[in-house]
């Protein structure tokens, strides 16, 4: 049987609590650093942002705790968030996931799961199709 691929060992490997926001702070750098995406993030309070990130990034990952944050279609509602913003800030975080001791499968199983929320974030204002 494999222990490697269930989602606590998965939080274990990212390095747990530190490693989790080390993770977001890193992946928060990167969206920030980017033209595309820098402009949504303009008034929002980053600190509050990235608590709520190791929330959900914690739940995500099998760590302990609930995330307490608003629901995610709620959280980017009337944001006009698009497909390639989209892709790209799946893009960041994988670079990110990157710099962490885990294997290829389970940074796909990671972003696969992000995936998962893209109908509830990208903007119906939107209308790429690929
Ligand atoms: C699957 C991808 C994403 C996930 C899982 C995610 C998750 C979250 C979470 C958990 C929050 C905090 C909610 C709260 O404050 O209660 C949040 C807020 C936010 N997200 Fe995302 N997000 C994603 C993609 C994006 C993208 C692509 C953008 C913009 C390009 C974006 C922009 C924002 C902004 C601006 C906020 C703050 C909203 C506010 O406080 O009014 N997010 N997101």
């Amino acid at each position: 049987m494999d222990h490697g691929t269930d989602e606590g060992s998965r939080y274990d490997a990212i390095g747990g609590r530190d490693g989790v926001e080390s993770l977001v702070v890193k992946f928060y750098e990167r969206v920030l650093a980017d033209p595309l995406l820098a402009p949504f993030f303009l008034d929002i309070p980053i600190d509050r942002l990235r608590r709520m990130q190791c929330e959900f990034f914690t739940a995500a990952l099998g760590g302990p705790g609930e995330y307490q944050g608003r629901v995610v279609a709620h959280a980017h509602q009337g944001l006009d968030i698009g497909r390639p913003h989209f892709q790209r800030f799946a893009d960041h975080l994988f670079e990110t996931l990157s710099e962490f001791p885990l294997d290829e499968q389970d940074r796909y199983d990671i972003i696969n799961r992000i995936n998962l929320y893209s109908d509830d974030i990208i903007g119906v204002g939107s209308d790429f199709s690929d």
